[in-house]
């Protein structure tokens, strides 16, 4: 039955196929007089693979059919539909149109694309001044090459696209993928973001669009992390969209078939895990952006198999999880207090369910690590979907979301009852934390804020963490000005701080996985990042204060991969954590800034991963990297080892170039 589908998809797009040729051929066919002999005599090439698609003469783009992707080692490298001559001059077209368009329309949405066409163009010309740039701009460019632009960057990327980058194996490519993926000119691979691109930020499945998301997460991967460029790669699987405006766009650059699903599906991924995998075995694989349907179902499928983790489960939980514990110390309550905070979760999808899971598990070690305090800290949640508050009295509850589901009996001594509207929840709760993930804009309202203000907290924190920033539940002058300056603020996408008009600030954090995942990386297959983050998270509470937990996650990764450490130890986590300790000052706490500036990232990851590297030596894991083998790392003294790292963290510099003949 699947292979009968598959073959009816597959014919459905070969007669699309057949149907575009059969233009292209009619419309040849009025200027044959000019082309006849020309248009059948081959041009020799004496170059292939990116050369080629890097070459203005050669270069087809979107145009190069299957057969010349196959003989150019091309396949993979473009997106999967072939468009034609015309298709090509219609995207082009469309796209100045609507910049034309869009600049009529205000200032802000064409200044920022602006912006990253002007950084793109300069990425594909010359990437060391490209991450110069952005490593010395971060603030101001990071909102560019990452949330929240570049999820408008994802909508229009079928008229932004220019020069490839990063690859894309598609559900035609079935049975190809071990093949195509040696098309990638790269030996070395440290780092791979992969999407689907089923559910890109709060925007819904764009399809191949999808790519932008992994291009941005991997440009703060080299800027953050230092992670050389070179060996990252970005990846787009197109097993098709259910987005209908996509399906009927004759410009789309993606399979316009419906999603493969089930079996089929998985099947596409499982080979593309086996293919990049067998080229390059030591990569970490991110996963990004899935629809939560699948985001569980393969974390669950490839976690102890692979090195690989899901950015938005996982990542998300971590980031979430630091910034409530810096909440409860902005409170000025104890930490160990945080198993006492009411927490409203509007949102059970993937982002939701995994900060759920990493909070409760948090409580439940602050309170003793039994079953009755796993099963005590479940009623400090209050979970609100799209059919309102979620109760045992819900029919088809999502299993995920079950363990949230509340009792009856509780929620009717509450005043509250299956479905309660947000509004409800919070009035009635009265919660000291109000969390969105919910990717619903404007969702926090005036009547839940004016709610809040009920709230038992001295200090409620709003942590409307949705993306990009249209789809933030509330925006930071709606949260101020309806409850004062006395709350915690942090928000997925970034927001500038707010005048409170008394010569006070009321300050935004942003509360967003970037500052998390690219210390995620590991190099241990059995290494689960889950545990990794609870662990952090219930070792740090006993010695630091929850900023540092925070600063502690983002910075593991490049000590681990340096160290070439097989697993992340309890101790190198200790070591990074001493290391991190002295960051964010009490002052600034009480100020409401419970997330740091992104503006020191790489001073800051420069001596952690010294940190980690010097325990990994010590517990004896460390079996290097590179020329830099384990017996080579021993005999490093503490200054040698921060050099070490120092000297392997890539760099924006230019090398000097020599030619030496093949
Ligand atoms: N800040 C971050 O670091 C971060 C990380 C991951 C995801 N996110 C954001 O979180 C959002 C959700 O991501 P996801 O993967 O969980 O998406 P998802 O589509 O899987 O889940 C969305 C959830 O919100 C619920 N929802 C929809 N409308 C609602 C409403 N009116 N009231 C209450 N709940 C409602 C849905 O029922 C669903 O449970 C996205 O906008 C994404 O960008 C942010
Ligand atoms: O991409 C982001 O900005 C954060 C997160 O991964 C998301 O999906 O929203
Ligand atoms: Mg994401």
């Amino acid at each position: 039955m699947a292979n009968f589908s598959n073959q009816m998809r597959l014919s459905s797009t070969l007669l699309r196929r057949l149907h575009q040729r059969v233009a292209a051929a009619a419309n040849s066919s009025s200027s044959r007089n000019f082309t006849t002999t020309e248009g059948h005599r081959p041009t020799i090439v004496h170059k292939r693979s990116l050369d080629i698609l890097h070459d203005p003469w050669f270069n087809k783009g979107t145009a190069f059919s299957f057969t010349e992707r196959d003989r150019l080692h091309i396949r993979g490298l473009l997106p999967p539909n072939v468009m034609s001559f015309e298709q090509q001059i219609a995207r082009f077209m469309a796209d100045l149109k609507r910049l034309e368009v869009q600049a009529r329309d205000g200032p802000s949405d064409p200044y920022v694309l602006a912006k990253w066409r002007i950084l793109n163009r300069l990425h594909d010309r010359n990437e060391t001044l490209y991450y110069k740039v952005l490593m010395e701009n971060i603030e101001e460019y990071a909102p560019i090459v990452y949330t929240p632009t570049v999820g408008l960057v994802c909508q229009k990327y079928s008229g932004l696209f220019r020069r490839p980058r990063g690859m894309y194996f598609s559900a035609e490519d079935r049975g190809e993928m071990m093949s195509m993926v040696y098309n990638w000119p790269a030996d070395q691979v440290d780092m791979i973001v992969v999407t689907d691109g089923s559910r890109i930020l709060g925007l819904g499945d764009l399809g191949v669009q999808g790519i932008g998301i992994a291009i941005g997460k991997l440009d703060l991967y080299v800027a953050a992390a230092g992670i050389n460029p070179q060996r990252v790669l970005p990846v787009m699987i197109d097993v098709g969209t259910d987005n209908e405006n996509l399906l009927k766009d004759p410009l789309y650059l993606g399979l316009q078939d419906h999603r493969l699903d089930g079996e089929e599906y998985i099947e596409v991924i499982d080979e593309f895990m086996e293919a990049v995998f067998t080229r390059w075995p030591h990569v970490i694989v991110q996963f990004e952006d899935f629809q939560s349907k699948w985001a569980f179902k393969l974390l669950q499928r490839y976690r102890n198999n692979y090195r690989m983790f899901n950015d938005d489960v996982q990542g998300t939980a971590g980031v979430a999880i630091a910034g409530l514990l810096g909440a409860v110390r902005a409170q000025g309550r104890p930490m160990i207090d945080f198993p006492k905070m009411k927490i409203v979760v509007a949102g059970a999808g993937s982002a939701g369910i995994g900060v759920l899971n990493a909070a409760r598990k948090t409580m439940a070690r602050m309170l003793g690590n039994t079953e009755i305090a796993f099963e005590s800290a479940r009623s400090q949640f209050w979970v609100v979907d799209a059919k309102g508050l979620i109760t045992e009295a819900r029919e088809n509850v999502d299993p995920d979301a079950r363990p949230f589901a509340r009792k009856i009996k509780e929620i009717e001594r509450q005043g509250l009852s299956e479905g309660a509207t947000l509004a409800e929840v919070v009035r009635e709760v009265k919660p000291d934390v109000l969390l969105g993930l919910s990717a619903c804009g404007g969702l926090f309202s005036k009547e839940v804020l004016e709610a809040l203000k009920h709230s038992t907290s001295t200090r409620p924190a709003i942590f409307p963490m949705s993306n990009p920033t249209r789809n933030a539940e509330c925006t930071p002058e709606e949260a101020f000005s309806i409850l004062g300056e006395n709350i915690i603020f942090a928000s997925g996408s970034p927001f500038k701080d707010v005048d409170l008009g008394n010569g006070h600030v009321g300050h935004c954090n942003q509360a967003n996985n970037m500052f998390l995942f690219p210390g995620l990386d590991s190099k241990c297959p059995k290494f689960k990042i889950a545990s990794l983050c609870s662990f952090i998270l219930s070792l740090l509470l006993t010695f630091f204060p929850p900023n540092n937990i925070f600063r502690t996650c983002f910075r593991i990764g490049l000590g681990t991969l340096l160290s070439g450490s097989r697993i992340v130890s309890d101790g190198m986590l200790q070591a990074a954590a001493e290391c991190l300790a002295a960051y964010i000052t009490e002052e600034e706490v009480l100020k409401g800034i419970i997330y740091p500036s992104i503006s020191r990232i790489r001073d800051i990851t420069k001596e952690v991963a010294a940190a980690v590297v010097k325990e990994a030596i010590e517990e004896d894991l460390a079996e290097g990297y590179r020329e830099m083998d384990s017996r080579e790392l021993r005999k490093l003294d503490e200054a040698q080892i921060s050099e070490f790292v120092e000297n392997n963290m890539w760099n924006p510099d230019y090398p000097t170039l020599v030619y030496k003949k093949d």
